[in-house]
């Protein structure tokens, strides 16, 4: 039988996040745009190279990108909106990051979850042009790897069917143009690739893995007959990932070359599948047996023997030993690690070297047996040492977490009655405006905190920085004229690392980045112990700020399943209990502010909905959990205290219900993009606790005027009593500019008054 180590795709960003200082640099005009070119060409060619260094067998192609694999299918098929002014033809480098990122002119395009994951995508806008090929970047990217490295890549691209998915911009009638015109241009693709030699062309379909119905399946099997019979030549192997393959029995006779299955995270029902439809001898048979989401080493000998379990069940004459899913999901080696303790660095494995594991594997599978490999034990041994470490045995964690109880997750009083004790406590205006926690990390807080953090600096020096950069907010908090102000969160690198270095059970790397959205990276700490708080994590920095102005500053926390989904997290506890153990974590902290008089506290939640299933039929279980833990960590408070939550980055029409249930008094939550959609969506499910819907879009440097922000107020009205409503942008705004964020902040302000003059009684 023939076996063969490959990715689904490779971390495109450079062990020292290399890739992002280039397109920055770009950006910035530091680097003109032919250097820019050929600095992504090396960077292509070399990761190329490097994984072929590994032993893997056949490399990925297409994985790379100048901003987003969204982005770059919409661009390559022309479906550019009107706004950016491209009048056709190749789609120039501009006009591409004028989609992604906003002009002064034009805004940028809605970017949302990539399904479960922390990755954001631009999401792809039909309006009805008609498509074309305006440049098969694959091909460049294949033929380079072929003519100057001699390396057969495997191309990769969004599949047809995930792409239509998650496009917006057609409804019913239009969709039939739209798919039509799609499957000629995938198959033109296609077809130039393996005209090319390319041999295997994989198309990614992590669509296929969500709730399918009938009408699915048949647009599914439809437009893959169409890509059959347009591309006759070219081998398609057909990607699935992230929960294992939905109607199995229809979808695995697709006219594909191959087909790979996730058998980490969808394992138990592809295993079922295979045992009930087998799998068609005809194919390749994708193993996804390394974790693409975690950084845990595999047990290669358990690993093994889920391999052998599945090939008794195929017969495939060929199969690929693959990953799981991209490992784009996972940083790129743990050897730039030079911090981490000896037991925990063992027993991790990032990108390299779940390469290195699914080489190992795939001579197992090929030759039926270990041979002379002492790989096996070394990984056994690791993980077990892991296991056996005392930051797993914190009898103090285990007791609170059993003692928690049903009253835990639930306020003593009901919303309605706590609103008008809040509404008599506070005595906020009608509208009241504020922001969402993070104001401009300006290079000299970044330049500050690196200089701290290689101890060039005194930690008095460092906190002095940062109660000063907080003290200069506090003033042009009041100048703009806010009503609820924010301390600004200067001493964080990013919400949920800042947690992690505070909390025990935590590690945190040194260049372990993964891509968030664009060049934008973060640093997922890693929970590999109980979670305990041990000490105030924010308490100084807020009460400091409170001290400085009479008007209430929000405390400011992480909730406990952002910081879960937002974390590699330990798979020896369930993630129910590792929730909880944060939740009672953020509970002392929550008490540590309400003690200290802060009377608003928020809880940001903007990972709550990114983690739900693929499955809507498995939502249930996750939302009671994730909601309960919300509640665990933000129900001790008194009436008074007003909790409030944000959310952002996703789609909210199907999630009101959640939101209402995690009976937070105030919710903010990012519009801006799809302002009009969470209107319509609140028209059909009424909700009545205090909300603010973002009326401005925080990615972009354009600063929105007051007739904008107006017209977003109004809309508003029609969903939103004056009693609930709260006026905010969408998101923080540490990653924008001073002036920029003043000058936005400031038409806010103006509006919200406008809206009040309007509606005081004459
Ligand atoms: C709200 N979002 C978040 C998500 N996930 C998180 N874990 N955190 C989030 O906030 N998911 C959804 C969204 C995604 N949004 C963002 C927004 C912004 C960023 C971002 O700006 N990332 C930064 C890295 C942040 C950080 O840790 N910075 C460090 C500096 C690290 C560094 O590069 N230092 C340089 C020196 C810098 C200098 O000299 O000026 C170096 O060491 O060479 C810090 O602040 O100290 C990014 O740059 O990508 C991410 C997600
Ligand atoms: N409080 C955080 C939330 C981001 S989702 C911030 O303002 O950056
Ligand atoms: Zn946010």
């Amino acid at each position: 039988m023939k076996a063969v180590s490959t990715a689904i795709g490779y971390p495109y960003i450079g062990e020292n996040r290399e890739w992002k200082r280039y397109v920055e640099a770009f950006w910035k005009k530091d680097l003109s745009e032919a250097d820019f070119a050929l600095k992504m060409k090396e960077l292509r060619l070399k990761q190329v190279k490097h994984q072929q260094s590994l032993g893997m067998d056949l490399v990925t192609t297409g994985d790379f990108t100048l901003y987003d694999r969204m982005l770059d299918v919409s661009t390559m098929f022309g479906m550019v909106p009107d706004r950016y002014g491209w009048q056709g033809g190749r789609v120039d480098v501009s006009t591409y990051y004028a989609m992604a990122r906003g002009t002064a002119d034009a805004v940028a395009s809605e970017m949302t979850k990539w399904f479960n994951t922390n990755y954001h995508y631009i999401v792809p806008e039909y309006d009805g042009k008609t498509l074309q090929l305006t440049e098969n970047y694959l091909l460049t990217h294949f033929e380079e790897a072929k003519n100057e490295l001699g390396i057969i890549t495997k191309p990769t691209l969004i599949g047809p069917y995930t792409f239509v998915q998650l496009t917006k911009g057609y409804d019913k009638t239009s969709k039939a143009a739209f798919v039509l015109q799609l499957i000629s241009l995938y198959a033109a693709v296609i077809q130039q690739l393996a005209d090319a030699g390319a041999e295997w062309i994989q198309l990614e379909e992590p669509a296929f893995a969500q709730s399918l119905d009938a009408e699915d399946v048949k647009l599914i099997q439809e437009i893959y007959k169409q890509l059959a019979q347009e591309a006759p030549e070219a081998r398609l192997m057909l990607q699935t990932y992230f929960q294992a393959l939905s109607a199995y029995g229809e979808l695995s006779k697709l006219p594909v070359a191959g087909i790979g299955l996730d058998f980490v995270h969808g394992a138990e029902e592809n295993m079922e599948s295979l045992r009930t439809d087998g799998f068609p001898q005809d194919k390749v048979l994708g193993i996804g047996i390394v974790n693409g989401r975690d950084v845990w080493r595999a047990d290669l000998a358990e690993k093994a023997e889920a391999i052998k379990a599945v090939l008794s069940l195929s017969d495939a004459q060929e199969v690929w030993i693959q990953s799981s899913c991209s490992l784009q999901h996972v940083p790129v080696t743990t050897q730039s690690e030079t911090q981490l303790e000896p037991v925990l660095k063992n027993a991790l494995a990032f990108a390299d070297e779940k390469i290195v594991e699914l080489t190992q594997l795939c001579a197992y599978a090929r030759e039926g047996q270990w041979s002379g490999n002492k790989s096996v034990s070394e990984s056994m041994e690791a993980i077990e040492a892991l296991k056996q470490h005392e930051v797993r045995k914190n009898e103090r964690v285990k007791k609170l977490v059993s003692e928690v109880k049903e009253e835990h997750f639930s306020r003593p009083m009901p919303f309605k009655e706590r609103q008008s004790v809040q509404k008599q406590a506070l005595q906020l205006p009608d509208f009241p405006t504020t922001t969402i926690g993070s104001f401009p990390q300006s290079a000299e807080v970044k330049r500050t905190r690196k200089a701290w953090r290689q101890s060039k600096m005194t930690n008095e020096e460092y906190a002095e920085f940062v109660r000063k950069e907080t003290a200069r907010w506090i003033r042009i908090q009041e100048e703009i004229g806010l009503d609820v102000f924010v301390h600004g969160e200067f001493e964080r690198t990013d919400m949920v690392e800042y947690f992690g270095e505070k909390l025990t059970g935590f590690a945190f790397t040194e260049k372990a980045w993964v891509v968030s959205y664009g060049s934008r990276c973060v640093k997922p700490p890693i929970i590999y112990g109980d979670v305990e708080w041990t000490a105030p994590m924010t308490l100084k920095e807020v009460a400091e700020a409170q001290a400085l102005t009479s008007k209430y500053v929000k405390g400011m926390l992480t909730g406990p399943v952002t910081i879960l989904n937002w974390s590699f997290v330990r798979d020896d506890l369930s993630r129910e209990q590792v929730a909880n153990q944060i939740a009672l974590a953020l509970k002392e902290e929550v008490q540590a502010l309400e003690q200290a008089g802060i009377a608003i506290i928020q809880v940001d939640e903007p990972a709550l909905r990114e983690g739900l299933p693929l499955r809507k039929e498995q939502w249930n279980d996750y939302l009671a959990w994730g909601v309960n833990a919300f509640k665990l960590a933000t129900s001790g408070v008194k009436n008074e205290t007003q909790i409030h939550t944000h959310m952002c980055y996703c789609e909210f029409n199907d999630f009101i219900e959640p939101i209402r249930a995690l009976d937070a008094d105030v919710i903010s939550i990012e519009t801006s993009r799809s302002h009009g959609e969470l209107i319509d969506s609140l028209k059909q499910h009424p909700y009545e606790l205090g909300i603010g819907l973002g009326v401005y879009d925080i990615h972009s440097p354009r600063v929105p005027d007051i007739e904008e922000i107006d017209t977003i107020l109004n809309d508003s009205l029609a969903v939103i009593s004056t009693e609930q409503f709260w006026v905010n942008p969408d998101c923080g705004l540490k990653t924008r500019g001073e002036e920029e964020t003043v000058a936005s902040l400031k038409n806010m302000v103006e509006a919200a008054k406008k809206l009040r003059r309007q509606k005081q009684p004459v």
